[in-house]
């Protein structure tokens, strides 16, 4: 198994000051910046693009930016973000016409490729497409919202994924995102998942590394 990482989500950042957020989380012992991209379109909700991305990168953020499109089409994106400075570019499958291309598209681009599932997205998407991914993202709540509760159905789905990428022979990092909390990130590492995204559990707390530590603290009781 991969270490675990800590992705906390601008979706709750105080978009005022985000590079300072950012710096602040970073420096409070998160691994990497998850990068929220909504379109109202895809999604009810609309955030923000490419140039906030590459406005991080300018800001001197040098950790992995983990850019998760809620967009529909994709492709237009793609390039756009990996010269913006994107590291991880995911998206999802449904939302896309020619799902290898766009797969293709995230590669060629120099970025690390992943799928993103939604509650009740089927997992056939894996079929013919495990050899190209980076990562699988598992969405334990529907998207367009930071401060939902985590589905609790989820922990199937995440056990389901884990055995396909394990008997895969992949080397594929699986991320889950939504509704993870310090009291839960211990059950959802059990299930399989080895990259935690958490929003509203991080930043809407006065003490960044304080949540961080008490997350990591539940993952080291994780037994591996
Ligand atoms: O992509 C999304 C929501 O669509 C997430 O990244 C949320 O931003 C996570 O927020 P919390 O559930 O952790 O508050």
């Amino acid at each position: 198994m991969k270490p675990y990482l800590i992705a906390p989500s601008i979706l709750s950042a105080n978009f005022a000051k985000l590079g300072e957020e950012v710096d602040s989380v970073l420096a409070a012992g998160a691994d990497i910046v998850h990068f929220d991209v909504m379109d109202n379109h895809y999604v009810p909700n609309l955030t923000v693009g490419p140039l906030v991305c590459e406005a991080l990168r300018k800001h001197g953020v040098t950790a992995d930016i983990d850019v998760h499109l809620m967009v529909q089409p994709v492709d237009d994106l793609i390039k756009q973000f990996a010269d913006a400075g994107a590291s991880y570019i995911s998206f999802h499958p449904e939302a896309s016409q020619h799902l290898d291309r766009s797969l293709q598209l995230i590669i060629d681009s120099g970025c690390k490729p992943g799928l993103v599932f939604n509650p009740a997205t089927p997992l056939h998407y894996l079929d013919d497409t495990l050899h190209k991914l980076h990562h699988i993202l598992l969405m334990s709540v529907n998207p367009g919202f930071g401060g939902q509760s985590f589905i609790p159905q989820s922990l199937t789905k995440l056990q389901k994924i884990r055995t396909l990428i394990d008997n895969s022979g992949f080397d594929i990092r699986l991320e889950i995102d939504g509704g993870v909390k310090v009291d839960n990130i211990r059950a959802i590492a059990e299930a399989g998942a080895d990259m935690f995204v958490a929003g509203s559990a991080i930043f809407n707390q006065p003490n960044y590394s304080q949540v961080i530590d008490e997350m990591r603290a539940e993952l080291a009781k994780v037994s591996r």
